[in-house]
């Protein structure tokens, strides 16, 4: 029966080849469209979930080739073994060899990069449907890093169904996919998500992450002054909700200390107590289960499944591409109670500035000072569906990120108590104990280590492991002209974690990023490092996420001591990269 649902769905999607092609095509159009109008390639971006899982599953050789190994040892992983791949053999390829002394300068065509060509890539990837459990779900920078340790530092897809790809990862190649970046880069989308929206809410645009071209930078320009407005004024309340974070570990610490293995749960609400305060000026009670109300159970619970199965239709067969899978069914469900959520918001809002005829007040610096981010997005005339949209790419994208990140930080500091207890020092210098006054935008200021222990936990474990645009025009990398229209992939996962970028990658050392004048001689260090992103389409959310995370480890280090006592946390990637284990820490009381 496995047999013919293996053979049933390798042959379904052989056939859906041709619909496929539609698809991509189809989808690839808005990023098109955007490019200057008489753009000559035009670019089918896949999915990068999608590339990412597909290209493993592909035959190794590479056609004209000068050089090839054979060899059967097994693939060098970066988080976790896949023994599927790892156990066979395979060719690897060696660009063209030029003899020394006759090194020809000019650019080699881009047909000449080296990598796996697409088609090669059908004839396997049926072996790696998920539901026949030969790949799990949670795949990471694993396969990427496989690819370039295949085919060099920099890898192109290509074939008959999609335009060119290109992964790269040197620092040195990111900052020239930068520095090409026009006023309107394009970066790739959620598919799903643009489905979502586009065809089963029937929105006007698919949000900000695909959002594209001067739909994306009329809602940037809106949003960015209000977001950077409010989060110096909300530091405050943040502070107060971090207090009931503390609180509840107090509460549900067993003798050992050690909080439940569902702790994870309480990062989240915290997550979200933050984001409501911020965009509704809501405390909602997330933190309190004595208050907990439907709504909070009902936003929890649909973060946690949209959050799943996002990733679940991401990644794989996106067979919901031809109809609507149950996987598909249950993250619009999810969505669809957080849009309703959202929906209920932005009514009240509206309701909220038409009674206040806000047309005399917002001219009034003060009048705007107490308004909620949600108001003041209202203010500057964005479209509701727009809002409604961005909302919840902030929520599930964003506020998972920082949540994530925060669970990750508490693990390395849990695991070097030498610099925790530095750290400790520096938050008791800036904010003693006895110390009653609330925390100001310099207290946060004066604590360089707290910011270093964040930038070093992201360098090992970002949010996101890589980052994509369009090239808006022809660049040279490596050698190679990469023409107008190649979508990039940049590994930043891969490119913080490599001996060349930075002494003992795999260690984790908040004093390197005290210790600058180190890197000053390297123009491309700025590069190497990415976690929210770079250039005028990084992450909106930067200073609120932040700001989010020094506030709560200030708080939580302040008050206790964190140990963690069993095997190491390493991430997997839901859309968002996640611990791959129960955060079972312990929280013991500074005297
Ligand atoms: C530690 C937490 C976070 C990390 C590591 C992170 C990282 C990123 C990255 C890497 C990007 C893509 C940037 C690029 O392509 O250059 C991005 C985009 C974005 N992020 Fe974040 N993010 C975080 C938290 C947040 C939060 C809290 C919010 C809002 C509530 C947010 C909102 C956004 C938005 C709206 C975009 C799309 C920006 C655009 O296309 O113009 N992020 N983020």
């Amino acid at each position: 029966m496995i047999h013919c649902l293996m053979r049933s769905t390798f042959v379904t999607r052989y056939l859906s080849l041709q619909v496929y092609e539609t698809c991509f095509y189809r989808s690839t159009t808005k990023l098109a469209d955007t490019l200057a109008a008489n753009e000559e390639r035009k670019c089918v971006p896949l999915n990068t979930n999608d590339i990412i899982t597909a290209t493993v599953a592909q035959s190794h050789a590479i056609p004209a080739m000068s050089a090839t190994v054979t060899s059967s040892k097994a693939m060098p992983l970066l988080e976790t073994v896949n023994p599927e791949i790892a156990i066979e053999d395979f060719e690897i390829s060696a660009s063209k060899i030029v003899p020394l002394g006759h090194v020809d300068k000019t650019p080699l065509p881009f047909e000449e990069i080296p990598g796996p060509m697409i088609l090669k890539l059908w004839e396997k990837y049926w072996r790696y449907v998920p539901l026949l459990g030969r790949l799990s779900w949670n795949r990471n920078v694993t396969p990427i890093k496989y690819l370039f340790d295949e085919y060099g530092c920099i890898v192109r897809i290509n074939g008959p169904f999609v335009n060119d790809i290109v992964m790269i990862h040197r620092p040195e190649h990111i900052a020239e996919v930068f520095k090409q970046e026009s006023e309107l880069p394009v970066r790739s989308g959620i598919d799903i998500l643009q489905h979502y929206r586009l065809n089963h809410r029937k929105y006007r645009s698919a949000g900000p992450f695909s959002l594209q071209g001067l739909e994306w930078l009329e809602v940037k320009e809106k949003v960015d002054r209000p977001l950077h407005e409010t989060i110096s004024n909300y530091i405050g309340k943040l502070n107060s909700v971090c207090g009931e974070l503390v609180n509840k570990i107090r509460n549900i610490r067993n003798r050992q200390d050690e909080v439940p293995t569902n702790f994870h749960q309480d990062l989240t609400a915290w997550g979200m107590e933050c984001f409501y305060v911020m965009m509704f000026n809501k405390h909602l009670g997330f933190l309190d289960s004595s208050k907990s109300t439907s709504e909070t159970t009902k936003v929890i619970d649909a973060l946690i499944t949209a959050h799943m199965y996002m990733s679940r239709c991401e990644t794989g067969f996106q067979v919901w591409r031809f109809f609507e899978t149950p996987f598909a069914k249950k993250l619009f469900a999810a969505c669809d109670i957080l849009d309703e959520i959202i929906g209920k918001y932005i009514r009240q809002a509206q309701n909220k500035l038409q009674a206040s005829s806000l047309s005399k007040q917002e001219k009034s610096p003060n009048a705007e000072k107490n308004f909620s981010l949600l108001e003041k997005m209202m203010i500057q005339g964005i479209h509701s569906d727009d809002i409604a949209i961005l909302l919840m790419d902030m929520i599930i994208l964003g506020v998972q990120a920082v949540i994530n990140c925060e669970a990750f930080l508490l693990y390395f500091l849990a695991r070097n108590p030498r610099i925790q207890k530095r750290l400790y020092d520096e938050i008791i210098s800036v904010l003693p104990k006895t110390d009653k006054t609330t925390v100001i935008k310099e207290s946060l200021e004066n604590m360089p280590y707290l910011k270093a222990c964040i930038k070093e936990s992201l360098r090992l474990r970002p949010a996101f492991p890589y980052l994509t645009r369009l090239l808006s025009s022809a660049i040279s990398l490596h050698g190679y002209t990469i023409p107008k229209g190649t979508f990039v992939i940049m590994a930043n996962q891969i490119t913080s974690q490599r001996e060349e970028n930075f002494e003992d990658p795999g260690k984790y050392q908040p004093e390197r990023w005290l210790k600058q004048n180190e890197y000053a001689s390297n123009p491309y260090q700025e590069y190497s490092c990415l976690p929210f992103g770079h250039g005028i389409r990084s992450c909106l959310g930067k200073d609120m996420a932040e700001m989010q995370m020094m506030l709560l480890t200030a708080k939580l280090v302040r008050e206790f001591t964190i140990e963690y006592d069993y095997a190491d946390i390493r991430s997997r990637f839901l859309m968002v990269n996640v611990p791959n284990k129960s955060l079972r820490f312990r929280f013991l009381d500074r005297n």
